[in-house]
């Protein structure tokens, strides 16, 4: 069944009908009928032919088939038995469209290694000058392991253009001090920039999802990338900032450094920063949370070495 200049929810009921399939909630499957938003989506990534694109959720194939006339290489993963069938045929022509089925997610918090495997193998294919993004209209309930372990990968995406609920668009484009600011706005901001490119509201999904989407695109920054000498350190620790995110920072800090740094370790780092007992994480800016996670593992550092 090929598909109609305008897709439409009758359209897409109707396909997945004749091959006996219905929309899973459980696999976060609303789909984009409005083929429009689908073209935005792939063209707010800006590929070229030295791009490699990967998708997270293939679903029926329109995205893939936008981000294949594209990109250099697509790798689209889709965890239902059916679609990725049904997608399979639909994308049977298209040499540069690699499908992997079953989920994204080894666990919470690791990607499946088969994933970057083949993301690293089809940016050696295509040359020195190849980059990696991530464009996707990604199922809401994995939606932020996927952006947030994708970052810790080698390499991370240069960018990131994916459909995600608004209220996760909202965290991680979030400023200090406001409700939505916390260790995912802090962490995605250190190193790249985000933008707000559309905010979708549920009428252009079959099914209609309860809350309103976004389209969000963010961008690696190198240069910031670059500085850290620990990723991951930094990743981990700025979540312990958060977790109680009403405590001050002293005490925060203390208990997550608890048996790593002694109090007056930690009241040394703080001061040497100019953060007085009232300081809280929520209210400082992403570059001070940096500068202060760097002093944290710096202290670390040369303690263990004293040990
Ligand atoms: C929101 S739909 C998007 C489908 C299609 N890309 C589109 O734009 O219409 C999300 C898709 O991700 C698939 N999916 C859900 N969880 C997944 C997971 N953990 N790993 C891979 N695919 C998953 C669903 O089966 C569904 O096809």
């Amino acid at each position: 069944m090929s598909e109609p200049s305008r897709q439409t929810a009758t359209y897409l009921s109707r396909r997945l009908t004749a091959a006996g399939l219905k929309p899973l909630s459980r696999f976060g499957q609303n789909f984009l009928i409005d083929l429009n938003l689908v073209d935005l989506i792939a063209n707010s990534a800006e590929l070229t032919k030295d791009d490699v694109a990967l998708e997270i959720g293939t679903g029926v194939g329109s995205l893939t088939q936008r981000l294949s006339d594209r990109a250099g290489a697509v790798l689209s993963v889709e965890i239902d038995n059916h679609l990725f069938e049904l997608a399979g045929e639909e994308l049977a022509d298209r040499s540069n469209v690699k499908l992997i089925h079953g989920d994204a997610l080894k666990n919470k918090n690791t990607l499946r290694d088969e994933i970057m495997l083949n993301v690293r193998q089809a940016m050696s294919q295509l040359g020195e000058n190849a980059r990696f993004m991530l464009v996707a209209n990604l199922p809401y309930n994995v939606a932020t392991p996927i952006i947030s372990n994708l970052m810790l990968e080698t390499p991370p995406p240069d960018r990131i253009v994916v459909t995600i609920q608004k209220e996760l668009a909202d965290r991680i484009m979030a400023v200090p001090s406001t409700k939505d600011y916390g260790a995912l706005s802090v962490w995605l901001q250190a190193i790249s920039d985000p933008t707000l490119v559309r905010v979708l509201s549920p009428k252009v999904f079959w099914p209609r999802p309860k809350v309103h989407s976004a389209i969000l695109r963010l961008d690696l920054d190198r240069q910031r990338y670059e500085s850290f000498e620990d990723l991951r350190y930094f990743h981990d620790t700025t979540r312990a900032l958060f977790f109680h995110r009403r405590k001050f920072l002293r005490s925060v800090v203390v208990s997550a450094m608890k048996g790593r740094l002694e109090k007056a370790d930690v009241d040394e780092v703080l001061a040497d920063l100019g953060h007085d007992e009232t300081t809280r994480a929520e209210a400082m800016a992403v570059p001070e949370i940096v500068r202060l996670v760097e002093a944290i593992r710096v202290a670390e550092d040369a303690k263990s070495e004293n040990v």
